[in-house]
């Protein structure tokens, strides 16, 4: 399985997706070109997370896509998924790196801050995630990524770099210009009737960019 950070980075949310289609919405997307997945659900129903988590693993698994689970390190390790990302209200990078090992993936947010991201770094984040870039009606109050931060990102750091907020298959060329790795998307994934084609539209900008 390749465990890299780059293309579209489909970010699921339990508001959006019903749970009886919950798998069979995040295969769609990991067929139209999803490269990696990450279950995303702020429900505190533990039960429920786990089964939907460990439902996602099985999937990921077969596609070889790698799962990262957000917030939630116990989680992570539970049900030995591939990463964790965290933001600064959740753990600490360097006490989930001491949770689960080296081999983990750890993703950092870095909001629209250089220095979060030295820091992330520093204590052992695999990547770093800026954003919203744009307007985004999944996190309305998130602070602004703007375009040229991600510029100025891409110069400094060479781990992959992950934008993410109202990335839509319209504005993400300009957001791949800046040399990020992968785009990170709820609503323009999975907030669309059909989510197949709305993940392919994404993956093609990743093909497109391949060949230039
Ligand atoms: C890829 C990616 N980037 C940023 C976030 C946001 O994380 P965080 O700031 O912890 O906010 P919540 O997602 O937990 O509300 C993310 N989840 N994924
Ligand atoms: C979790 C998160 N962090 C910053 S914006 C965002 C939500 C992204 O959702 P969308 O792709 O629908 O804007
Ligand atoms: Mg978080």
């Amino acid at each position: 399985m390749s465990l890299s950070i780059q293309g579209l980075y489909a970010v699921t949310d339990g508001t959006l997706i019903p749970d009886h289609c919950f798998a069979y919405n995040v295969e769609q997307a990991i067929i139209g070109g999803a490269r990696v997945v990450q279950y995303r659900d702020k429900n505190t129903n533990k039960l429920r997370k786990l089964e939907q988590a460990q439902s996602l693993l099985k999937l990921c698994r077969h596609y070889g896509v790698p799962l990262i689970i957000n917030d939630d390190v116990s989680l992570a390790k539970q049900i030995g998924a591939d990463g964790v990302h965290l933001g600064q209200e959740d753990s600490r990078i360097l006490t989930a790196r001491e949770m689960l090992g080296d081999k983990v993936i750890i993703g950092a947010s870095c909001y629209n801050q250089l220095s979060l991201a030295e820091r992330a770094i520093s204590d052992g984040a695999n990547y770093i995630a800026f954003g919203s870039v744009f307007p985004s009606r999944i996190k309305p109050r998130a602070v602004t990524a703007p375009l040229t931060l991600l510029r100025q990102a891409r110069a400094l750091f060479s781990c992959p770099i992950v934008a993410i907020g109202g990335i839509t298959p319209e504005n993400a060329p300009s957001v791949l210009e800046t040399g990020v790795d992968a785009v990170a998307v709820v609503y323009g994934v999975f907030g669309q009737r059909d989510i197949f084609l709305a993940a392919q539209r994404y993956a093609k900008l990743f093909t497109l960019k391949a060949k230039e």
